[in-house]
């Protein structure tokens, strides 16, 4: 049986370069590339078949961070009757609005016995503005989580089915922290790190959907791709300066080994998952992708800082979030 893979986000970055690492696993799969930019969605297509000629690649038109999108999107898939099954469903894309760095904070953080923890995770070091979308949420959660969250939801005929498992894999961050995410303001309206709030997030909702799922054949993991020069981190720091500070990266990497660099190396943990057993992973782990002082790839499995009862906490309240657009759609 040939798999069915769909990727939110695979025009660029790391989700272009999973799709690439994809076909030369298994160059059978049939890839779905689900973009907001047809053109770009084009390209990235248009890359894909130069270096695998022949594969089996179709392009959804999807915005995560609009539900009307989400909807639509996930009607055209069902109704075109193109694929009756989904293995893997990995939500890569993600956004990072208006990136601010706190040179204080690094100053006194690169003095301090937290330095390589600071170069691992960015903790503290980052701020973003966010905005609110055309359906009143927050910009980042829409996109980074609840987008993905109703799609998911959308898919379920195609990902809970009895005779083989599925797997949902989203992409975290080692910037996902605990204090950085409340329940009471689960979306980040009121402080300035919805990126590191939005990951934890996926975090807790990827416990939950085990917890509720994997009873249907549905299972769910985290990753964590390392630092990873894209249009995202481009935006924090400009390409000249990155290719500046390559030397100091390459040398930090020694000591974190989290430092990935390239989104082939980012995409490493999500290639991996690929390879695995759905019922074999642990829900309590996410996989990080790893790139040692001296160059070899490899995939750590690290216990998330949460409990399971917050994790319930948080989806019945995406559920609540749910019902309430429904109803607003109907
Ligand atoms: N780069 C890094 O160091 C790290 C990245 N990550 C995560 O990895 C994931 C991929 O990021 P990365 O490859 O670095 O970043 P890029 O900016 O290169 O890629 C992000 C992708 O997401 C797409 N996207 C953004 N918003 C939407 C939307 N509303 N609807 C549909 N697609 C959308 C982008 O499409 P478009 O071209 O249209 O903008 C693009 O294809 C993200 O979730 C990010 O948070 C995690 C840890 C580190
Ligand atoms: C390399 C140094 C001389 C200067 C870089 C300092 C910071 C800009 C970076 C240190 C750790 C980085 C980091 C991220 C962004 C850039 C840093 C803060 C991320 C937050 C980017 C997005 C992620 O999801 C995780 C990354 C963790 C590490």
């Amino acid at each position: 049986m040939k798999k069915v893979v769909l990727v939110t986000g695979a025009n660029s970055g790391i989700g272009l370069a999973l799709c690439k690492r994809l076909l030369s696993v298994d160059d059978q799969i049939h890839l779905c590339l689900a973009c907001r930019n047809m053109q770009r969605a084009e390209t990235a297509r248009a890359a894909l078949l130069c270096s695998h000629p022949g594969a089996d690649i179709a392009l959804l038109k999807v915005d995560v961070g609009s539900l009307k999108s989400v909807l639509e999107a996930a009607k055209e898939l069902k109704q075109s009757k193109r694929y009756r099954r989904l293995d893997y469903l990995y939500l890569n894309a993600g956004i990072m609005p208006n990136p601010r760095i706190d040179f204080n904070a690094f100053i006194n953080g690169l003095f301090s016995r937290k330095a390589i923890h600071m170069f691992a995770t960015g903790e503290g070091l980052l701020t973003q503005e966010d905005q609110v979308t055309e359906d009143g949420l927050q910009n980042v959660f829409a996109t980074n989580v609840f987008g993905h969250f109703i799609l998911l939801r959308e898919l379920e005929p195609f990902l809970c089915q009895s005779e083989k498992e599925s797997l949902v894999i989203w992409s975290s961050s080692s910037n996902a922290r605990r204090s950085a995410f409340s329940l009471t303001d689960y979306q980040h309206t009121q402080g300035k790190e919805s990126y590191s709030s939005s990951k934890y997030a996926t975090d807790l909702l990827s416990v939950a959907l085990n917890n509720h799922y994997n009873k249907q054949g549905l299972y769910s993991s985290v990753v964590c791709p390392g630092l990873v020069m894209t249009h995202l981190t481009y935006g924090i720091l400009p390409p000249f300066f990155w290719t500046l500070i390559l030397p100091i990266m390459l040398l930090i990497r020694m000591f974190t080994n989290s430092f990935t660099l390239s989104p082939y190396n980012g995409a490493e943990a999500l290639v991996w998952l690929f390879k695995q057993k759905p019922e074999s992973l642990d829900p309590l782990a996410k996989y990080y992708s790893c790139t040692s002082g001296l160059g070899s790839n490899y995939v750590k499995p690290v216990k998330m800082d949460l409990d399971e009862e917050a994790a319930e906490a948080f989806y019945q309240k995406l559920l609540d979030l749910e019902t309430k657009y429904r109803c607003w759609q109907n």
